[in-house]
C-alpha cells in the first residue's frame, strides 16, 4: 500500500508519540477490503495519568496566554489542516471507508472551519461590566479546565476538531479518545495543533475502547466530557459524569423526519432526501430517515428517487469517482442487515436496494423502503446506514405530531415551496438542528445539537463557549461594609 496508514505510536501525549504495548490490541481495519491497515493499542493506566497530568499542566500554561495568541495557535492549524487536506481525507477513506470525494470537502476542511472560527472568536471572549448603584460587579469568562472528548467512527476528524477548537479556544486543555474503530485520524489533528504552537499536552490523543472512556469519565481532575455516541452510550457517560458533577455536552443519535409537502420542488426534495439518507453510506446522526411524502406526490417523488439512485457508484472509496462506500464494520453492516431484513419482514415495499454485494468489504446497497408505517421497527430505531423509509401523509397537524412521536430530537427538514408554512412548521418540530428546502448542512457559525434523548448542548457557533467556559461574577463595594453587630 503506497499510503503508509500505521502510526508512530498509538496515543500522543504531551507533544509526542507514545507508546505502551501492555494495552489492549486494537486492529484497524480497512472497510473497503477488511484487510488489517494499522495496529494501535488500548491506553493503559500509565498513559491515562500521563495524558492528565500534561493535560492538566498545559492548561494552566494555555489559559495565561491571551485569546488573541490562543486564537493564532488556532488559526494557523486550521491553516495546517487544509495545506494537507489531500493526506488527511486519504487517511480519512482508510479509516472511515467513506468516499474520497467527501472526505475531500467534509473532513478535515470542517476541521479546519471549526479551527479558523474558533480561533476567530478566541480574543473576544470578554465579561461584563455591571453597574449596581455605587458598587459595582464584573464577570470573567472563564475556562472549565480539562476537558475530555469521546468520538464516534464517522467523523473522526471533524468530531476531534469540533470539540478541540472551542475547547482550546476557551482556554481548556482536551483529551480526545477516538472511537476504537477509527483511531488514525484524531491523531493527525494532535499532530497538527502541536506544530502550530500549542504546549505540549494541550491537546493529547489516546486510544481505547469504551473502558478507558469511562476511566476519563471519573476521572476527578477532568472537568468536563463532551461526547459523540450512541444514546445507550450516552446515558451511561452523563450519569458516571453526574456523580463527579462535570459539565457535559451530549451528540447523540436520532431518528430523524424529512417532510415533503405537495407543493414542494421534487427535484429538490429527492436530493434533499439523498443527502439525508445516503451521504456517507448513510452513518450520520442527523439523518433523514424517515421522510414522510404527501400521498399526493408519493408516486412522483419515488419516481425520481428511483431513477436518481440510477447514478450510484459504489465500489473503492479511494476513487474520486466513488459516491458511495462500506460501511465502517462488518459489525455495522450486519446490524443495517437485520434492519433491511426487518423492514421485508413487517411489510414494507422495498423499492431500490436491500441486497449485500459479494466481494470484500463491508458494502451494502442504499436501501429505500416505501410504505412504511409509524409502527415498524425502520421508522422508529436508528439504524445508522443507508436504509430511507418512506411515509405518506394527508394533513399538516397529522404529519407534524407523526412527526414528533419519537423519543429522539435531532434533526428535522421541511420541503415546500409556502414560506409560512415551512416556518409555522419547523416551529412545531421538536428538533435542535433544522433545515427549510435543504437538510444536513452543518456550518460552523450555526448550533450543532439535539433536545430529548438526542443530546445536551450545542457544538459550533457562539452558543459552543458557553459549554466550554463557565462565568465568574465579582462584586465590588465602593464604600464601608454595613453589618449586623
Ligand atoms: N449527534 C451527533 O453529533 C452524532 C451522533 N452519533 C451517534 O453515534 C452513534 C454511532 O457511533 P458509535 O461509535 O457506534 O457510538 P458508541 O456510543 O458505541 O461509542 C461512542 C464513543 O463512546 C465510547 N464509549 C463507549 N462506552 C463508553 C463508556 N461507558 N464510557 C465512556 N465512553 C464510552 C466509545 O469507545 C466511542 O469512542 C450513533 O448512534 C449516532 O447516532 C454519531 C455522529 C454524530
Amino acid at each position: 500500500m503506497a499510503y503508509d496508514t500505521q502510526p508512530k505510536a498509538s496515543h500522543f501525549v504531551d507533544g509526542a508519540y507514545l507508546e505502551d504495548t501492555a494495552g489492549e490490541l486494537i486492529e484497524v481495519i480497512y472497510p473497503a477490503t477488511g484487510e488489517v491497515i494499522a495496529r494501535v493499542y488500548a491506553a493503559t493506566d500509565a498513559v491515562i495519568e500521563a495524558a492528565i497530568t500534561s493535560g492538566r499542566r498545559a492548561q494552566a500554561q494555555w489559559a495565561a496566554m491571551s485569546g488573541t495568541e490562543r486564537g493564532r495557535v488556532l488559526r494557523r492549524a486550521a491553516d495546517i489542516m487544509r495545506e494537507r487536506n489531500h493526506e488527511l481525507s486519504v487517511l480519512e477513506t482508510f479509516d472511515t471507508g467513506k468516499p474520497l470525494q467527501e472526505t475531500l470537502v467534509a473532513d478535515a476542511t470542517s476541521g479546519a472551519d471549526a479551527l479558523e472560527y474558533f480561533g476567530g472568536l478566541a480574543g473576544s471572549l470578554t465579561g461584563e461590566h455591571v453597574n449596581l448603584g455605587g458598587d459595582w460587579g464584573y464577570t470573567v469568562r472563564e475556562p472549565l479546565g480539562l476537558c475530555v472528548g469521546i468520538g464516534a467512527w464517522n467523523y473522526p476528524t471533524q468530531i476531534a476538531c469540533w470539540k478541540g477548537a472551542p475547547a482550546l479556544a476557551c482556554g481548556n486543555a482536551m483529551i480526545f479518545k477516538p472511537s476504537e474503530t477509527t483511531p488514525l485520524c484524531a491523531l493527525k489533528v494532535a499532530e497538527i495543533l502541536h506544530e502550530a504552537g500549542a504546549p505540549a499536552g494541550l491537546y493529547n490523543v489516546i486510544q481505547g475502547m469504551g473502558a478507558v472512556g469511562g476511566k476519563l469519565v471519573t476521572e476527578p481532575r477532568v472537568d468536563k466530557v463532551s461526547l459523540t455516541g450512541s444514546v445507550p452510550t450516552g446515558r451511561k457517560v452523563y450519569a458516571a459524569a453526574a456523580e463527579g458533577m462535570k459539565h457535559v455536552t451530549m451528540e447523540l443519535g436520532g431518528k430523524s423526519p424529512l417532510i415533503v409537502f405537495e407543493d414542494a420542488e421534487i427535484d429538490n426534495a429527492v436530493g434533499g432526501a439523498i443527502n439525508g439518507n445516503f451521504y456517507s453510506t448513510g452513518q450520520v446522526c442527523s439523518n433523514g430517515t424517515r421522510v414522510f411524502v404527501h400521498s399526493s406526490i408519493k408516486d412522483a417523488f419515488l419516481a425520481r428517487l428511483k431513477g436518481r439512485m440510477a447514478g450510484i457508484v459504489m465500489g473503492d472509496p479511494q476513487d474520486e469517482a466513488t459516491n458511495i462506500g462500506p460501511m465502517v464494520s462488518q459489525r455495522q453492516r450486519d446490524i443495517v442487515e437485520g434492519y433491511i431484513a426487518k423492514g421485508k419482514a413487517e411489510g414494507a415495499t422495498l423499492i431500490a436496494g436491500g441486497e449485500t454485494p459479494e466481494g470484500a468489504g463491508f458494502y451494502i446497497q442504499p436501501t429505500v423502503f416505501a410504505d412504511v408505517t409509524d409502527e415498524m421497527t425502520i421508522a422508529r430505531e436508528e439504524i445508522f446506514g443507508p436504509v430511507m423509509a418512506v411515509l405518506t401523509f394527508d394533513d399538516e397537524a397529522e404529519v407534524i405530531a407523526r412527526a414528533n412521536a419519537t423519543e429522539f430530537g435531532l434533526s428535522a427538514g421541511v420541503f415546500t415551496r409556502d414560506i409560512s408554512r415551512a416556518h409555522r412548521v419547523i416551529g412545531q418540530l421538536r428538533a435542535g438542528s433544522c433545515f427549510i428546502n435543504s437538510y444536513n448542512d452543518a456550518p460552523v457559525e450555526l448550533p450543532f445539537g439535539g433536545v430529548k434523548a438526542s443530546g445536551v448542548g450545542r457544538e459550533n457557533s457562539k452558543a459552543a463557549i458557553e459549554h466550554y467556559s463557565q462565568l465568574k461574577s465579582v462584586y465590588v463595594r465602593m464604600g464601608d461594609v454595613e453589618a449586623a453587630f
